[in-house]
């Protein structure tokens, strides 16, 4: 029987894997191709805006000067276009490794990801139009207004509180119609979700459905949404498949960025390197890791770790890549003894699966398995749970994508023995991380990767804040609503955690000490893929994005973000993107009357 089963999940991977295969070679031979591109005789050319990167920040901002501004506008990507393969819901991993993904690694981390090889945290991250808004798993969240009042009163931000940002956040958000909502009876899992609010009403906790940026069964990202409306417009052009890879000051009168170098690859992988002026604005949206790196490759950073590195200084300002933060994500395999049905291989090789996403964007394939979200925002430990609907999954993409050591992968999810296990794997994450990191240099060299350091636990109370979650998610598996789902946690036997866990009283009472849960989160907590902060709004920028001491520099994505967003952070990028574009606008309009 056993043996019967095993044969069922070999043979389920290998049909998955040919057809992932086959969908990337149709998927690479579909790519859309990119109009207005800048012809190489027009590389001598100035313009008014130039701005770096393409993704969540730098596509929401093209749009909009592409319509509103009567000045010209460039738009500098290191990718090209994604293929058809990024639209599919469910195959967003299989994009992860792959041309669009920059594939970064973490340094080896001192408090955290002892279970992973090296110590390292994978940390995905889009390359090509679109960016990470092609390469993320399309969520949701409309933003909680305390977040912003709290960067408010952080740096006397006063531009920043929720009454400022709300509207902005509306304006990003897309129209019902272009998203897709997951519908109560998706499965006995989300009714039993639904159900669980009114079992926990005397808890602050909100409880949602996921929301996806999905439309027809697509993905509709930033690219869909504000970008390729723009993309013919006369006053845009796109220079795809080009690094900047540096950027240049100068002097007089003030201090301002006059150009950037930008890199290309030719047919024979040589570099041909050429300038770009800058009349106006630099508009820096290469993320938050990448932003940083370009400006301290530049010599625009902290002077003394420049000078170690010996780049020659062009502004001493500390801060830029410091103050890095980003959620991390513990999760646990909890098996159901019902059919839900949750995604597993017999659910995604049935022939109804295809049907219904064929037909009607719909099932399985249309969206990315994330069911709901419940969030407590009560201090002084908010947490979000996660509920991502899966069983029998396929190990060998898992594995890859999270860089797991084979124990503590097998420790985490069992050996399923059946192809149509049920499940779903419960994250808990702590929406306001205490733990701050930096992105550094190895040199002066753009196309070497950064020095990426989350430094994820290592402040306590992120350790009491996610034991905090993990209690609240066991509280809700264990509720009356999910008792149906005869759930069973399956709490990882870590050779390294058992000293203080899991022991028969954990799996008989559910409440595992504190110690096991906080080695768990040493060992297997992974990164949520929401860094942001590197370049910090109140200390390396001013209240309108512009960075302090080049007041024609703005930085425009995750990096500005002072503190975590409680939830999924594209929206918000794209509502900072909306609001940096009014002030560009309106200080164009204002220039324009000066001058007549
Ligand atoms: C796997 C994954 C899953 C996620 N899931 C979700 C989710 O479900 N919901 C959610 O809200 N958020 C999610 N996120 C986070 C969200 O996608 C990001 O926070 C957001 O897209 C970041 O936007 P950005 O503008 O800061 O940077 P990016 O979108 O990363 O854009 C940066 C762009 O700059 C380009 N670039 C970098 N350096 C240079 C250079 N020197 N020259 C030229 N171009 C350059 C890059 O190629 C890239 O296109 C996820 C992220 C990942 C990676």
């Amino acid at each position: 029987m056993g043996q019967h089963f095993q044969k069922i999940l070999i043979v389920g991977g290998i049909v998955i894997g040919l057809l992932s295969g086959l969908a990337m070679m149709v998927c690479s031979l579909l790519k859309e191709s990119i109009p207005n591109v800048l012809a190489p005789e027009e590389r001598q050319f100035a313009f008014d805006y130039v701005i770096v990167g393409a993704g969540t920040g730098g596509s929401t901002l093209t749009s909009l000067l592409a319509k509103h501004s009567n000045g010209s506008v460039l738009l500098i990507e290191a990718g090209s276009a994604f293929g058809l393969l990024s639209r599919i819901p469910l195959l967003t991993t299989f994009q992860q490794k792959g041309i669009n993904d920059w594939s970064f690694l973490s340094v080896p981390q001192r408090h955290s990801a002892r279970g992973l090889i090296e110590q390292r945290q994978c940390l995905p991250r889009g390359k090509g139009l679109g960016g990470s808004a092609n390469l993320n798993y399309m969520l949701h969240f409309d933003g909680h207004g305390p977040d912003f009042d709290a960067w408010h009163q952080l740096h006397n931000l006063s531009d920043w509180s929720w009454a400022h940002m709300g509207p902005f956040m509306a304006a990003a958000t897309a129209k019902p119609c272009d998203m897709y909502e997951i519908p109560r009876g998706y499965s006995k899992l989300t009714e039993a979700l639904d159900d669980a609010q009114s079992e926990f009403t005397h808890k602050p906790w909100v409880f949602r459905r996921s929301r996806y940026n999905i439309k027809n069964g697509l993905r509709h990202s930033v690219v869909q949404q504000f970008l390729q409306p723009v993309l013919k417009h006369s006053n845009l052009r796109l220079l795809p498949e080009a690094l900047v890879k540096r950027i240049q000051l100068s002097s007089s009168p003030t201090l301002r960025a006059s150009s950037v170098l930008v890199g290309l690859k030719d047919a024979d992988n040589r570099e041909l390197e050429f300038s770009i002026e800058v009349r106006r604005e630099l508009i820096l949206c290469a993320g938050a890791y990448q932003t940083p790196q370009l400006l301290q490759a530049s010599g625009i950073g902290n002077s003394t770790t420049l000078a170690k590195l010996r780049i020659p200084l062009q502004l001493h300002s500390p801060l830029v890549g410091r103050n890095l933060h980003d959620h991390l994500n513990l999760p646990l395999f909890v098996s159901m003894g019902v059919v839900a049905p949750s995604l597993n291989q017999r659910t995604l090789l049935s022939p109804m699966s295809v049907f219904n996403f064929l037909s009607s964007g719909t099932g399985p394939f249309g969206n990315f398995g994330v069911l709901g979200h419940v969030a407590s925002h009560e201090e002084p430990s908010p947490f979000g749970i996660t509920f991502f609907g899966a069983g029998a999954i396929d190990e060998a993409a898992l594995m890859s994508i999270s860089n797991f050591k084979a124990a503590a992968f097998r420790a985490l999810f069992p050996r399923h023995h059946n192809a149509s296990q049920e499940g779903f794997v419960l994250i808990s994450s702590c929406l306001q991380p205490k733990s701050r990191g930096s992105v550094g240099l190895l040199n002066k060299h753009m196309r070497r990767n950064p020095l990426i350091d989350p430094n994820y636990l290592s402040h306590e109370d992120d350790v009491a804040c996610t034991i905090a979650a993990i209690r609240s998610a066991v509280k809700l598996v264990t509720s009356s609503s999910l008792a149906q789902l005869r759930p069973f946690i399956h709490w990882p036997k870590l050779q390294e955690c058992s000293n203080f866990g899991p022991f028969e009283r954990d799996f008989r009472e559910q409440r595992p000490s504190d110690e096991y849960l906080e080695c768990l989160m040493r060992h297997i907590g992974l990164s949520s893929h929401h860094p942001g902060g590197s370049c910090a709004l109140g200390t390396v920028l001013d209240s309108q994005l512009r960075l302090l001491g080049v007041p024609n520099i703005r930085v425009v994505d995750a990096s500005v973000l002072p503190r975590p967003i409680s939830g999924n952070p594209n929206t918000v990028i794209a509502a900072i993107a909306m609001r940096a574009a009014s002030w560009m606008l309106k200080s164009e309009l204002q220039e324009g009357s000066r001058r007549q």
